[in-house]
């Protein structure tokens, strides 16, 4: 394996929208970005990739088909950025797309062809970095506190970092060096799905159209008694838990509801969700950061401070010096060069598997 301290990381998340992807360099122990790049997904692509999170005739060949599809769009994020890169990449640190997520079962499945991907991109591909912690009983979810925790965290600090992709999930990095954490629940995913049907659109641009509705307390009442919520951690979750047809069935029995105020809701539950996670660690929080796409949402940044009760600042990780749409894509860069050290990338304090262990599998150039 070559020593480059360069890497690539490629992170396509629960939202669908694309890849994310960074190049980054791990000289001297640093964490730097170089360069980021986003490739949206072809339509056609996309539409597989939601229509495989579900239970469907031929998935086993629908489902390689659609991994060679998404190896070649990695392939085109990977060429994106290493001709940017000042040397030979070490590695290319790829998540694969989740479309099953069922520890209970023991497997999470992370499609993807690493194989074709070293192939057309001539570089070391690592992959597969949740099953290992699931087969030492781990939940194989969430990954990235470990990262949060070398990139932000602070001794004599306490700090949270909150992921809001399509899923939401908790870091907590607590001033003594502990670290704690958890998939709180959706994060975009509902959003996205409730302005998809009524305008069309792929998400909630700031959170502007859910500011325009007025939160039902008791619609949200009824989606915060989804048992998940309540739940003890080690905990992680899906699409395989919330999805349109649970709000569907959520929202059967409230009549005359105005579309805008559905979103509105929505957008506390996710707000409420990831404030009761952080307020059930009675701990004293300094500051909260978030990350993921759900940190350009003004809306649901605003509903997260209140329903904190005011006394926590709340900004996005930019103000640490990460964009929140590169830490993800970072994070996967970082368990890539964490397995050329044969260092793990688990944390059994946060997944609940038996012992820290050495995450991803290796493709060679
Ligand atoms: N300007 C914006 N305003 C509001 N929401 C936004 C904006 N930009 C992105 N988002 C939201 O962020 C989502 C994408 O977030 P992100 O890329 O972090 O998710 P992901 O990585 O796919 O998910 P996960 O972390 O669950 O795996 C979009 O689907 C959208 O809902
Ligand atoms: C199974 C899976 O893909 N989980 C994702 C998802 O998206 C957010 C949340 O649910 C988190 O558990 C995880 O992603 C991040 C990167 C993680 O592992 O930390």
């Amino acid at each position: 394996m070559m020593t480059s301290s360069l890497y690539i990381g490629l992170m396509s998340g629960t939202s669908l929208d694309g890849v994310d992807g960074v190049l980054a360099d791990f000289a001297d122990g640093a964490i730097r970005t170089l360069e980021a790049a986003f490739v949206p997904f072809p339509a056609e692509l996309r539409a597989e990739l939601m229509a495989l999170q579900a239970n469907g005739a031929n998935e086993i060949e629908r489902e390689a088909i659609a991994a060679n599809g998404l190896a070649r769009a990695y392939a085109d994020c990977v060429a994106a950025l290493n001709i940017k890169a000042p040397g030979p990449v070490a590695a290319v640190a790829v998540h694969g797309q989740t479309v099953r997520h069922r520890p209970e079962l023991g497997f999470t499945r992370q499609t993807n062809n690493p194989a074709l991907l070293a192939e057309l991109t001539g570089i070391d591909v690592i992959a597969d970095f949740r099953s290992r912690d699931i087969a030492a009983g781990g939940q194989g979810a969430p990954l990235v506190p470990a990262f949060h925790a070398a990139a932000f965290g602070t001794p004599g600090t306490t700090r949270v970092v909150v992921n809001i992709g399509g899923i939401g999930n908790i870091s907590v990095l607590h001033a003594d060096g502990r670290v704690t954490g958890y998939d709180t629940g959706p994060g975009n995913v509902l959003l996205d799905g409730w302005i998809g049907r009524h305008q069309g659109k792929e998400y909630d641009a700031d959170g502007a159209w859910g500011a325009r509705g007025s939160v039902m307390p008791a619609l949200l009442e009824r989606l915060l008694e989804e048992p998940y919520f309540h739940q003890p951690a080690p905990k992680s979750t899906g699409r395989d838990l919330f999805h349109m047809e649970w709000l569907d069935a959520r929202l059967a029995g409230f009549t005359d509801l105005a579309a805008q105020d559905v979103q509105a809701t929505l957008t506390a539950l996710t707000a409420q969700s990831i404030a009761r996670a952080i307020l059930d660690e009675r701990v004293t929080v300094d500051a909260v950061y978030v990350c993921g796409g759900g940190a350009y949402n003004g809306t649901l940044l605003r509903m997260l401070a209140g329903a904190l009760g005011g006394a926590v600042p709340v900004e996005s990780t930019a103000a640490l010096g990460i964009a929140p749409n590169r830490v993800e894509a970072l994070a996967f860069a970082w368990l890539g060069y964490r397995f050329t050290q044969r260092q793990p990338g688990n944390m059994p304090a946060v997944t609940g598997a038996q012992g820290p262990r050495i995450l991803g599998a290796l493709y060679p150039a």
